[in-house]
């Protein structure tokens, strides 16, 4: 990967209409937008390959460590990130950095990255640009499946949804084995993607390491209390955001369990398509956080659930609210191998 947070490495060619982008060496042509976040454009690229490169192999081919991050036909995700204050550009920074710490078939690889300086215009007040590219998954992710399935009035078969789910613990152990261990401390459907396959469960992969830390925090005061509590506000979206990062304990030893809760929270939106606790923001006088903090879950309605009894006992026990006594990713992990023999054909 091209390591430089300076200079012009990367070039987006506004003058000829918005058509081309260069990361380091490399001229992507822009295809189509795939999303959008706070900050941030996602779009389709598919690779310029000069005659040049093109007789020694392809550009990017070359310079990729792992060749099956090479794309068959060139096209990869960039992300573009509006940068306007300096703290802005120690996240991205450190998004990149956290991203290139680990190497595992579900999380999503940082392929390349640069970052370049713009100057400041009457529109515009950002001064930087960060452009970042990953392999492209066109089936988009959790979110957006769960959004089409729910008007088409579909749903995962269970053993579908163990299959992503077991996928998603995976990628979710190998940030937490780490030394020092790191929390993702963004699980969500929305940070997921899914590619759907012929004859085999849908690949599901774990993305968007912005939020990701070493896990491990001695809290000993309430002021470091309020200041992991106001890291979260930013950082760690409301519905899937663990009890203690609400409400933070002035003596607490926070680790990477805060993320075994959200992996509560994304396996019974995988079911049902919204975390269990969203129901509260629909209610008037309804708080998320009172519905959080006291594991107020909102079970489907009706006298055939569509779903075994197993694993709502599943969410029920990764939604443990004393973060001392929840399980870790490992006892997770033996649980949903159980359920997946028990219920894959
Ligand atoms: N590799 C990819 N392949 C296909 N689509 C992608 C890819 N990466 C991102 N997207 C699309 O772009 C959207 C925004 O991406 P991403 O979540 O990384 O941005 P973000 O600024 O971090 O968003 P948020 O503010 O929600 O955290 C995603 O929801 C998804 O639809």
């Amino acid at each position: 990967m091209g390591c430089t947070f300076s200079g012009l490495n990367a070039l987006y060619d506004a003058v000829n209409g918005g058509g081309d982008v260069w990361i380091n060496e490399t001229r992507f042509k822009i295809v189509r937008q795939l999303g959008e976040g706070g900050f941030a454009y996602v779009f389709l690229v598919k690779e310029v390959v000069s005659d040049s490169s093109a007789s020694g192999g392809g550009g990017l081919a070359k310079k990729f460590k792992d060749p099956s991050h090479v794309s068959d036909d060139g096209t990869y995700a960039m992300k573009k990130v509006l940068i306007q204050n300096s703290e802005q550009l120690e996240l991205v920074k450190e998004e990149i950095r956290v991203s290139s710490l680990f190497s595992h078939p579900n999380l999503l690889p940082l392929l390349d990255h640069a970052i370049i300086s713009v100057k400041p215009t009457q529109e515009a007040s950002w001064n930087h640009e960060a452009y970042l590219l990953f392999p492209v998954h066109l089936d988009g992710t959790l979110l957006d499946n769960a959004k089409t399935m729910k008007t088409k009035k579909e749903f995962f078969s269970t053993s579908d949804v163990l299959q992503i789910f077991r996928q998603i613990c995976a990628g979710l152990k190998h940030m937490h084995s780490f030394d020092p261990p790191y929390a993702h401390n963004d699980i969500k459907p929305g940070n997921v993607l899914i590619t759907h396959r012929k004859g085999q469960p849908p690949l599901a992969i774990l993305m968007d390491f912005g939020s990701a830390r070493p896990a491990r925090r001695q809290i000993r005061s309430r002021s470091e209390a309020l200041q992991l509590q106001e890291w979260a506000s930013e950082h760690c979206s409301a519905p899937f955001r663990a009890p203690e990062l609400w409400d933070c304990p002035s003596h607490a030893d926070i680790d990477e369990r805060t993320d075994i809760w959200s992996l509560g929270c994304t396996l019974y939106a995988i079911l049902y398509g919204v975390s269990p606790f969203e129901y509260a923001l629909g209610e008037s006088g309804g708080s998320l956080q009172l519905a959080i903090v006291n594991v107020q879950i909102k079970w489907p309605a009706g006298p055939k659930p569509p779903y075994p009894d197993a694993l709502h006992q599943f969410i029920t026990w990764m939604l443990q609210p004393q973060a001392a006594v929840r399980p870790r990713i490992d006892d997770i992990i033996i649980h949903v191998d159980k359920l997946i023999s028990k219920f894959s054909q």
